[in-house]
């Protein structure tokens, strides 16, 4: 196919550019310790300093895969799909999510929520970054709402967010990873004052597993 045709249904969604894709244990929030497969979409112009998925941003090196092929894979692992990236809201993930449902598939997402919502979704991770913050649409679809904490002013920042999303949204703290000997006890002192937040842990990077 043609370079300008493939980027037509990259445009779409109807091709997505894919950085990797893995069978796992979900990590991090709600679903951690539950086996699911992932899907890791390249392209994010958020820019956080501390992302540990750099090698996603540019979206030109992950190659074009037709969601087709994507869910074919996915099935055969696992009847939970997470979809993340990369900012999986830069591209259009209705062809994809509505394909994984027909098959039966639950969608998860992981997103900043910093552009348009699109998909359809089981599952509604939204982790605002403050640089780009989430649209209107993305707090209202929020399952869950997982704040990283680099530092004590994440704090402040976790208040402002939980008051922009529905009242059953439950509430997550998660350390910066590079910082979680130092926010660590910040964030313990701060959950057991404050218990309408948990504490979530990058679980998968302590039992070394992708
Ligand atoms: C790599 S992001 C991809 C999805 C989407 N772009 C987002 O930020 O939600 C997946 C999850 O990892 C979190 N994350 C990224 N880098 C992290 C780090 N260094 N320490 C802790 N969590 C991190 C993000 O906040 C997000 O919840
Ligand atoms: N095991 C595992 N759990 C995760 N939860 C969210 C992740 C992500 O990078 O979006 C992630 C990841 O990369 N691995
Ligand atoms: S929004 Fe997500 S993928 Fe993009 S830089 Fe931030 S943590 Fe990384
Ligand atoms: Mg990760």
């Amino acid at each position: 196919m043609k370079k300008e045709d493939i980027q037509a249904l990259v445009n779409t969604g109807q091709y997505l550019p894919l950085m990797e894709e893995f069978y796992t244990i979900q990590g991090e929030g709600f679903h951690k310790g539950t086996a699911a497969y992932f899907i890791r979409v390249g392209g994010c112009d958020v820019g956080c300093h501390w992302c540990d998925v750099k090698e996603s941003w540019d979206a030109e090196k992950h190659p074009p895969t037709s969601i087709g092929q994507i869910v074919a894979n996915a099935e055969k692992y696992s009847d939970t799909i997470v979809i993340t990236g990369g900012e999986p809201l830069t591209w259009d993930m209705s062809p994809l999510t509505e394909n994984l449902k027909a098959k039966g598939l639950k969608t998860h997402i992981e997103t900043s929520g910093a552009y348009a919502v699109t998909g359809v979704w089981d599952w509604f991770c939204l982790s605002p970054k403050k640089l780009k913050l989430p649209t209107p649409e993305a707090y209202k679809q929020a399952d869950e709402l997982k704040i990283i904490v680099y530092n004590k002013n994440d704090l402040i920042f976790a208040e402002q967010q939980a008051e922009k999303v529905n009242s059953d949204c439950i509430l997550y703290l998660q350390p910066e990873w590079s910082k979680r000997d130092k926010v660590v006890p910040l964030i313990v002192d701060y959950v057991m004052k404050n218990p309408k937040w948990k504490v979530s842990l990058q679980t998968h990077k302590y039992l070394n597993i992708p």
